[in-house]
């Protein structure tokens, strides 16, 4: 039966063609470990997977199937039964499946005669008794696949991986390989594409530099596959298993642990060198050297997605998981130097000891290893070898280590983990070489009770405040699209879950207790006319043609919840005192309610009595931090003297696009299009929304007693009416701005509308200014704040970036959501 494998995959070649070829196919490597073969249904699953998934050319690696190779070293050790066991656990598999199996057991029992002879032999060929396994697994599954049409090859993969030196372990011979591959590849020269076949590879099994079949140690046959990648240039290796992925902790032991989406080589690297089961460090250095991607999955549940492994972050910042080891020795050594404790880890390393944090202490001359207490003894000889004398200071000990890229860059993690140790008794904190790992040591007894609380703290999202956006217009539909694209980024750094409860326009509503970021279809019908919305959405959107939301809300009055004002509707600014007695936080674009003095402060006061909170910077600067800037000048001691600039963003644009080419009514409807504009852009050149943005920051400043002076963009006469006659009226707007740029550029200077604020006096005209002048060249659409203060005196403070728009906006309500979410 072994020959049967080597016959396919040692084909000579006389290759004509660049033996590259190959690697530009793309091939998918697939790796199934022995639990996905172990039964007959699994092994039908993975020929389902393997006829589905895969492609003429890819390459499949397998372990032995089931405990196989345990048994084989069982028959190694002289267990008697040993090989009766695998030839009775072979006639039970193939007795489901549909293949000759009458000439599989004979080949079976054949091969079963040559391990036993293998096993008389002293020493042992235990390498080679071994190799059976995945032998039998290759050729079992190649067979299996033809009765489901799939053309494979079986392939002894020891032919193709060769080590080119005894001890490099990682060093593999390219050459050779790429001999081999391009021989095993011969149909592409023969441009026959379609004569390619799954090639079904032994894991496990490779040669070293004398040609002697080894095997390669524990987990061999991932590091196969990622080896087989690396050189094939594979597009993407699967790992298939029994588990889904890599879990937030280990789910045998933490419950609610999760599956972890995505995870980058540094990571899985980071996780590997911790001696995580399903990921060792060997099967992840291929990977790092060929920087393919890869993907872990389980054969159980086909259709998961697994734990992705990308080359870059796809996040920064967040605990990924935790792993644990337990049952460790810590083994000291006392007067060693720096040099002489490098050697020592480096063998350690060698010898494929489990050595999961070691550290040495340049202050102390001191090596600290903690290894796996099966290690021990193998540890000490290492030690001893190099003439110094190890001592065994403590057994039953716990490494618990904190996963995540750049972690140990983000102090909030930090102090977290080491807050949360001060309830128990840890031996030491340690910090690894790479940046991506915290770990501490701890006596096992405690281990699994900290392991849980720091899932908690990491992992277990408190619940928030429910959210209901009112508007879904431009600003909330882009609110809505960032919360739902970061959703999993904003409630790991909050370490709260998001619960959108409601989203309201001013023609439907749709609420949901299970949050609507989750079911955004039923957001996508707000926009419908109620009577095209059908019987399995009734229950979730309905009309809001008169506020009906608010009644539905009646259920959280005295309870926390946050309304977003997206409108720009003044009947919902004049309900922000309901709001506010009702015990609900407030956020606000909408500017109407913090641009009335009298409405502000009766809101204010509610919100403070019932010790709620009010966010509103996007209201004077979209996306720009004004007013968090002047506030915290004033927290710490400043005093506004002045604060002037360009406070409208569509103005902004408006005015710096105008060259007396274009009509300025299309550029208006240009703007608008934009979202630079108000829904109605006569609030705009009437200067409204310009004055409601100057009382909003003269509020904040404390110039509530200043006289105003206000003057408006365009002619008031054309300001009236409906936004109908407007329209209408293009071209008077046209003739008038076409007028006023003649104007502007006999004088040659730049029409701007400028706002200045003091305390005596709040001012807003269209000016003419030098092209020199600091407010002339901002980039379209830009708002600029100067605030000159008791400390920004000479030089004033200046705030400079886009002033409206769709993006900015939404990021600003977004970050209001966050602060919000934060301080309450
Ligand atoms: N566009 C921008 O750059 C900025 C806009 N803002 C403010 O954002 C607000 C929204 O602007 P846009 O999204 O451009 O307006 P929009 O007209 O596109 O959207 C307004 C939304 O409010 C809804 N609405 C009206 N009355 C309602 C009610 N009673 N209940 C529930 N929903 C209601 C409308 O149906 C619509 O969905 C405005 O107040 C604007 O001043 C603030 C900063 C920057
Ligand atoms: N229409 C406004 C948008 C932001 O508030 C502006 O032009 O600044």
């Amino acid at each position: 039966m072994a020959e049967q494998v080597q016959i396919h995959s040692t084909k000579s070649s006389k290759c004509v063609v660049s033996p590259t070829d190959y690697k530009k196919l793309g091939i998918n490597v697939h790796k199934f470990g022995g639990s996905s073969l172990a039964s007959s249904e699994q092994l039908q699953k993975v020929c389902e997977i393997v006829t589905k998934q895969t492609r003429l050319g890819d390459i499949i690696v397998v372990s032995a199937n089931g405990n196989v190779t345990d048994t084989l070293l069982d028959a190694i050790h002289g267990r008697v039964n040993a090989l009766s066991d695998i030839k009775s656990f072979y006639e039970r598999l193939v007795s489901g499946l549909d293949i000759e199996s009458e000439n599989f057991i004979a080949l079976i029992n054949n091969d079963i005669e040559s391990v036993r002879e293998l096993c008389r032999h002293c020493p042992a060929h235990n390498d080679e008794i071994l190799s059976f396994g995945e032998k039998w697994s290759a050729n079992l599954l190649t067979e299996l696949l033809g009765s489901y049409q799939c053309a494979a090859q079986a392939v002894d993969a020891s032919n193709y991986l060769k080590l080119t030196s005894l001890h490099e372990y990682n060093q593999f011979d390219e050459q050779f390989a790429d001999d081999k591959f391009s021989s095993l590849y011969q149909a592409l020269w023969d441009g026959d594409k379609e004569r390619l076949k799954r090639y079904v590879f032994t894991g496990f099994i490779a040669r070293d530099n004398n040609d002697q079949l080894i095997t390669l140690g524990r987990n061999g046959s991932d590091y196969s596959a990622t080896i087989i990648a690396q050189l094939v240039k594979a597009k993407s290796v699967t790992i298939w298993t029994d588990v889904d992925g890599i879990f937030t902790a280990d789910p045998n032991i933490v419950h609610n642990a999760k599956r972890v989406e995505h995870l980058s080589l540094c990571e899985a690297q980071a996780i590997s060198e911790l001696g995580a089961n399903v990921l060792h460090q060997k099967t992840v250095t291929p990977l790092l050297t060929y920087k393919t991607e890869a993907c872990i999955k389980s054969s159980f549940i086909e259709e998961s997605s697994g734990t992705q492994i990308t080359q870059h972050p796809v996040s920064s910042g967040h605990v990924k998981t935790i792993t644990i080891k337990q049952s460790l020795t810590r083994i000291v050594v006392n007067n060693i130097n720096e040099l002489s404790a490098r050697t020592i880890q480096q063998r350690v390393l060698l010898n494929q000891v489990a050595s999961y944090a070691s550290n040495f202490d340049r202050t102390l001359d001191r090596l600290t290893l903690y290894v796996a207490e099966c290690d021990r003894f193998n540890t000490i000889s290492i030690i001893q070898a190099a003439q110094y004398y190890p001592v065994v200071e403590k057994n039953n000990l716990s490494l618990i280590s904190l996963v995540g890229q750049s972690i140990r860059q983000n102090q909030k993690i930090i102090s977290k983990f080491v807050n949360r140790l001060e309830r128990f008794a840890v031996e030491e904190i340690h910090y690894p070489a790479n940046a991506h790992t915290l770990c501490v040591l701890i006596e096992d007894t405690q281990a699994i009770n900290l392991l849980h609380d720091l899932h908690d703290t990491f992992f277990v999202l408190e619940p928030s405040i429910p959210i209901v956006v009112l508007g879904y217009g431009n600003i909330g539909k882009q609110f809505i699209r960032i919360l739902q694209d970061n959703k999993a980024e904003i409630e790991s750094s909050l370490n709260k879950s998001l619960s959108l409860l409601g989203v309201a326009n001013s023609r439907n509503y749709a609420l949901s207790r299970s949050c609507l970021l989750d079911n955004a279809d039923v957001i996508d019908l707000l926009d419908q006319d109620g009577s095209s919305l059908n019987s399995v959405h009734e229950g979730a959107v309905n009309s809001n043609q008169r506020n009906e939301i608010l009644n539905v809300l009646k259920d959280y009055v005295h309870k926390e919840l946050v309304i977003v004002d997206l409108t720009a509707s003044n009947d919902i600014a004049n309900l922000y005192p309901i709001f506010a007695g009702n015990g609900w936080h407030l956020i606000s674009a909408n500017k109407i309610a913090a641009s009335n003095h009298e409405l502000a402060g009766q809101v204010e006061k509610l919100l403070q009595d019932n010790k709620r909170y009010w966010f509103k910077n996007t209201t004077a600067g979209a996306g720009i931090p004004i007013q968090s800037s002047i506030k915290k000048l004033k927290e710490s001691g400043d005093k506004i003297i002045s604060i002037s600039g360009i406070f409208s963003g569509s103005l902004s644009w408006l005015f710096g696009q105008f060259n007396g080419q274009q009509k300025f009514s299309e550029l208006l409807l240009e703007a608008k299009a934009n979202a630079f504009t108000e829904p109605d852009p006569r609030e705009d050149l009437s200067g409204n929304d310009v004055i409601r943005k100057i009382r909003i920051l003269a509020r904040d400043a404390g110039f509530i007693d200043a006289v105003e002076n206000f003057e408006p963009a365009l002619d008031e006469a054309l300001l009236e009416g409906s936004l109908q006659s407007f329209w209408d009226n293009s071209s008077k707007i046209d003739e008038h701005y076409e007028t006023l740029y003649q104007q502007v550029q006999k004088q040659g200077g730049l029409l701007r509308y400028i706002a200045t604020l003091t305390k005596d006096e709040l001012t807003l005209k269209l000016e003419i200014i030098e092209p020199s002048h600091p407010f002339a060249n901002l980039n379209p659409c830009d708002n600029v704040f100067a605030i000159r203060s008791q400390w920004y005196n000479d030089n004033p403070l200046i705030l400079q970036g886009p002033g409206a728009g769709r993006e900015v906006t939404a990021a600003g309500v977004l970050n209001d959501l966050c602060d919000l979410l934060r301080s309450a």
